[in-house]
């Protein structure tokens, strides 16, 4: 099977904003058909990626291929960004009507009006926008002035799409719905995408690789199962939810079979690391199950420990319990299992997980 082509390319990205180098990157690849999101705390560098994929940044170093050339002149960038479309938080409306703003990309690029006309029809049904298009845009709720973002962007059918938490601040299931139409869109048009999002679950929905960024690098990237579960370091483990980090250090290795002393107590785990190594156990909260009695000697989890609720806080549809097992352990519950449990603070519980729910990685010499 041949290769997917590279949409873009980025080689040896530095951007200083305010005397300060924000963005380091040394390489970065788009590829044909793919979707790819960018996570990361607030700074890290993900609209200024994208700025810079664009060509709307001023850089240190650092070049752009487009389908393998390199885009330099100003004419070069300026049709680089003709295949390209950006959908950002605030849909940035025109005073006119919806009709207009869907058709604006098209009359700049030249398009005869009777085209306009056919393909922003169609673009307004598929964001089910048909019966607004004489509406003014000024009179639009968040969640339609999205729509009509998007619509906007896709109408021009771009090569490539860059999306800048357009879904920000919209209630679950109009972000939902709005995921869902562009989703399919992209999916049946071919078009390559990069998402920007603090939601990681959406990261995870929608992205064939997910790219961790912070202080202007990326410190991961890979399948979003990789990135949760197989996170490179602290930093990212922590960013990604593992809400539970232990420091260990490695007792055997039998045949991938690890035993990690933590606070006194063995946790069991496989891998590839040796006796004295220094780790993290790393534990997602919803791989650990409470219960509270003693479960079957069968359970096929290896780690069991008895413990105490010391906190519960609520997350949406769960409960967040931490537990003292000798170490902190944080688990969720559903609303469900924690009254059926009569589960409270100061509660005598069991807690286990899965050998291979611990994800371990090499802690650096202090
Ligand atoms: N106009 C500016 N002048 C100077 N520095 C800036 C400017 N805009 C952003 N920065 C800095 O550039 C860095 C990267 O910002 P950027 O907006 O790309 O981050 P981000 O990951 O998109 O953040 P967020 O999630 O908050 O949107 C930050 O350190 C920020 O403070």
């Amino acid at each position: 099977m041949t290769k997917p082509q590279n949409v873009l390319d980025l080689k040896e990205l530095r951007v200083d904003r305010g005397g300060v180098t924000v963005l380091d990157i040394p390489s970065f690849s788009l590829s044909e058909n793919e979707f790819v999101s960018l996570i990361g705390p607030n700074g890290a560098g993900k609209s200024t990626l994208l700025l810079s994929l664009m060509g709307l940044m001023k850089r240190q170093s650092g070049s752009v291929c487009y389908r393998g050339s390199t885009v330099a002149s100003s004419s070069q960038w300026l049709e680089l960004r003709r295949r390209t479309a950006m959908v950002l938080q605030d849909p940035l409306l025109f005073d006119s009507t919806v009709f207009d703003n869907v058709a604006s990309g098209l009359k700049l690029r030249g398009m005869g009006r009777g085209e306009i006309k056919k393909r922003v029809a169609s673009y307004l049904e598929r964001f089910n926008l048909g019966h607004m298009a004489e509406r003014s845009a000024r009179k639009l709720s968040g969640g339609e002035a999205r729509r009509v973002s998007l619509a906007r962007a896709f109408a021009v059918e771009p090569e490539v799409i860059f999306f800048d938490e357009p879904f920000a601040n919209l209630d679950p299931p109009t972000r939902q719905a709005l995921t869902e139409d562009m989703d399919r869109i992209i999916r049946d048009r071919g078009i390559a995408a990069i998402l920007v999002t603090h939601d990681q679950s959406e990261a995870l929905r929608m992205s064939q690789r997910i790219v961790v960024m912070n202080g202007g690098r990326i410190v991961q990237q890979g399948t979003p199962a990789a990135v949760m579960n197989h996170p490179v370091n602290e930093f990212v483990a922590n960013f990604v939810g593992m809400e539970t980090i232990l420091e260990g250090e490695v007792k055997s290795n039998h045949e991938q079979q690890i035993a990690v002393q933590v606070a006194g107590r063995e946790v069991d785990t496989v891998g590839d690391e040796q006796p004295g190594a220094q780790v993290y156990c790393c534990i997602r909260p919803e791989n650990v199950t409470v219960s509270v009695s003693h479960p079957n000697p069968k359970t096929s989890a290896r780690n069991l420990y008895p413990g105490r609720v010391i906190e519960v806080s609520s997350m949406g549809p769960f409960l967040k319990l931490r537990l003292d097992c000798g170490f902190m352990l944080t688990a969720y519950v559903t609303r469900e299992s924690f009254a059926t449990l009569e589960l409270c603070e100061g509660k005598e519980v069991y807690a286990s997980f899965k050998a291979t729910s611990v994800h371990l990685i090499r802690r650096r010499a202090a």
